[in-house]
């Protein structure tokens, strides 16, 4: 048997007050595209920045590829952060120099290729762009990088629907689902249903569900909304 891929053991987080994630054990070897589901303040940020290695966990301990998880981990894991991190007087072109510069794995002929795909012009600086046009660039900055793990924190989140088309298609097109596993969280679950692999549904700081899509459509025979409503309740 192989190694799950990213493997947490008895994890949880404390922020001063607020307990964001009950102690939990999850092992995740999938490849392809998983769904991280729940309601607001169940926890999706932070099992996802505890995953990139951007925050530490309170107690237990993260692994990827039996290895523990540290800042470092950014390395094998790309991270699509809800908050903006371009820089403001770039052009597309130089975030795209920077990004280059600043990992090992990035493909600057796959960001240039989606860009031209997405009709977003190289030459225009960052803070020009329309916000679709931005979350566009952030998306193919995060899939231009060669890496086993892509973790997306709310790509969709206030973008109209044109936007979030283009993203998930992009996402379907340009991830190897043979040897990367992207998760995405998101509170658009019908719109993403059918592009998902796999989904993890969290309520209150704990993961209730983790499951290949097909097994749940084949066992429940019923679409994903129904079945968050049966375990979210
Ligand atoms: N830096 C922080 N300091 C204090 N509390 C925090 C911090 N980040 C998150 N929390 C709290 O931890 C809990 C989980 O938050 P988290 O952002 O992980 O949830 P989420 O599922 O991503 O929510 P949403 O869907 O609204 O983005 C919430 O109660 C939140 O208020």
């Amino acid at each position: 048997m192989h190694e799950p891929t990213i493997t947490l053991t008895n994890v949880s987080k404390k922020y001063v007050r607020q307990q964001a994630l009950a102690p939990l054990d999850l092992s995740l070897d999938h490849n392809g595209i998983v769904g991280l589901i729940g309601p607001n303040g169940s926890g999706k940020s932070t099992l996802l920045k505890l995953m990139a290695g951007l925050a530490q966990p309170t107690t237990g301990s993260i692994t990827l590829a039996g290895k523990k998880i540290t800042r470092r981990a950014s390395e094998h894991i790309a991270f699509l952060a809800e908050i903006d991190s371009l820089y403001s007087s770039h052009t597309v072109k130089e975030a795209i120099q920077f990004f280059d510069g600043a990992t090992t794995d990035f493909s600057r002929e796959k960001a240039e290729e989606m860009l031209d795909k997405l009709k977003v012009d190289l030459h225009q600086k960052i803070r020009r762009l329309s916000k679709g046009n931005r979350a566009r660039v952030k998306l193919v900055l995060t899939l231009s990088r060669n890496v086993p793990i892509l973790l997306m924190d709310e790509p969709l989140s206030g973008l109209d629907p044109l936007v979030r088309e283009d993203i998930l298609k992009m996402i379907v097109s340009y991830v190897d689902v043979e040897k990367q596993m992207v998760i995405l969280s998101t509170h658009e679950v019908s719109e993403v249903e059918p592009f998902l692999d796999y989904v993890i549904f969290m309520k209150s700081g704990s993961v209730l569900l983790n499951e290949k899509v097909e097994t749940l459509r084949e066992e429940r025979r019923i679409n994903l909304v129904e079945v968050m409503r049966e375990v979210l309740q």
